[in-house]
């Protein structure tokens, strides 16, 4: 066989392999780790994981020899909001002046200033933009990522989203997952008729199935935005249309929405700092994975993370993301992400490897193509400027990746020098 890549004197080598659903609590801790691999990748899948020893006199167009560095599957990033107009950084002032993120959207800044910009760009401008964040996602090694529109409020805006999204899925190596959130924010002309805002999202869901632009329908149950009853309504109609549905639940204010996210047999509950003790054991029963975005917590300035422990220890699925988008959590770096969840979440590096690959591809439903080296799967694959599996959670705000194959191509190439 003449293999199309080698990756050969694999260090540690993380394959995540044989998980059939989200990887669920004790069994997060649980991370095989083999040595001295080789990987010959054919066609952009993998077709052999071997000894190093056994590939060495292979036959392939090209050769990477990892001298003895990590490598993994290619992270997957199931929660971020990269398509949007302008940026906000002239929060970060309010912010320090202790004006609370909920009270900046009550004033019509926050999401709703974002949406004021992404109104006003063109569809080509947000391409543009977005696609230079994605860039900078796959710098870090990421290969699949979410992404959620919701910075329309609006027909024509929400569907120009999400046509970006899909565009730059259809010409680009990144796998975008999308997701319609136009239950975002209650747009001004709406403030006082929810109801009525609430329905025209309901019916441009039947546009957007059409145009097959979401697989996703969410919402961010919040206090002064979408309530848990208004949630639980549209997003029932959402999975009458053959949408699955996440939620942006109980972030600021523990409202229920992680016991609604089990409820409705929601892919993910996102978010999930104030998640009460129902709403954990809920989780640890069911096939919802916990989303948890600890970057925001940290953005936000709150001293209370989500309750990864609590959940992990009840037996809950947990996966990890940056949420990336330019008011809570402007950061496309998840190796950052991988640092506070082990700081302020008490996750432990098997964990977080869990949380970023295989768990995080079931939040998306991607688990069958996505966050694992396998055999006759596509090759998404990262080599690492690092020793071992534990040195990315630590040495942290910096990126550690070599090289990321994408597909079986090398599509970011840093090299050893860091
Ligand atoms: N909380 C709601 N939505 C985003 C933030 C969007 C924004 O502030 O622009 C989040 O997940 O944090
Ligand atoms: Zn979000």
């Amino acid at each position: 066989m003449q293999y199309d890549l080698v990756i050969k004197n694999i260090g540690q080598l993380l394959t995540m392999e044989n998980a059939t659903g989200p990887v669920k609590g004790k069994q997060m801790k649980e991370l095989t780790v083999h040595e001295g691999k080789a990987i010959g990748i054919k066609d952009g899948k993998t077709s052999i994981i071997a000894d190093s020893k056994d590939l060495e006199q292979a036959e392939a167009h090209h050769v990477i020899d990892a001298q003895g560095r990590l490598v993994t599957p290619g992270l997957v990033d199931p929660h971020t909001h990269f398509v949007f107009g302008g940026s906000r950084e002239n929060e970060l002032a309010l912010k320090q002046q202790g004006v609370p993120y909920l009270e900046i959207l009550k004033q019509g800044g926050g999401i709703l200033s974002t949406v004021r910009e992404t109104h006003k760009a063109t569809e080509k401008e947000l391409y543009e933009k977005a696609l230079f964040h994605l860039n900078r996602m796959m710098s870090y090694g990421v290969t699949t990522v979410e992404g959620k529109s919701g910075y329309g409020l609006n027909r024509e805006t929400e569907l120009k989203q999400l046509r970006v999204m899909k565009s730059l899925n259809e010409k680009n190596q990144i796998d975008i997952v999308s997701t319609f959130l136009g239950a975002h924010a209650i747009p001004p002309e709406y403030k006082d008729n929810k109801a009525a805002f609430l329905e025209e999202m309901t019916v441009i869901l039947d546009e957007i199935k059409e145009e097959e632009l979401a697989e996703f329908v969410d919402i961010f149950c919040e206090t002064g935005v979408f309530s848990v009853e208004e949630s639980k309504q549209y997003l029932q109609k959402a999975k009458e249309k053959g949408f699955d549905v996440k939620i942006h639940a109980d972030e600021i204010d523990p409202l229920g929405g992680t016991e609604l996210a089990v409820d409705l047999g929601a892919a993910s509950g996102d978010h999930l700092v104030g998640a009460s003790k129902e709403g954990i054991s809920d989780l640890a029963g069911s096939n919802t994975v916990a989303v948890l975005l600890p970057g925001t917590t940290f953005y936000l300035g709150k001293d209370s993370y989500a309750r990864a422990r609590k959940m992990i220890d009840e037996g809950a699925a947990v996966a990890l993301a940056t949420d990336f988008n330019p008011g809570s959590s402007p950061t496309e770096n998840l190796q950052l992400i991988m640092s506070l969840a082990a700081l302020k979440l008490k996750m432990t590096p098997e964990e977080i490897w869990h949380a970023v690959t295989v768990n995080a591809a079931y939040a998306i439903n991607r688990g069958e193509t996505a966050g694992q080296i396998a055999e006759g799967r596509k090759a998404d694959i990262v080599i690492w400027n690092a020793p071992n599996y534990l040195y990315i959670p630590y040495h942290y705000g910096v990126n550690h990746v070599h090289t990321v194959v994408k597909n079986g191509n090398p599509v970011v190439e840093r090299g050893g020098k860091g």
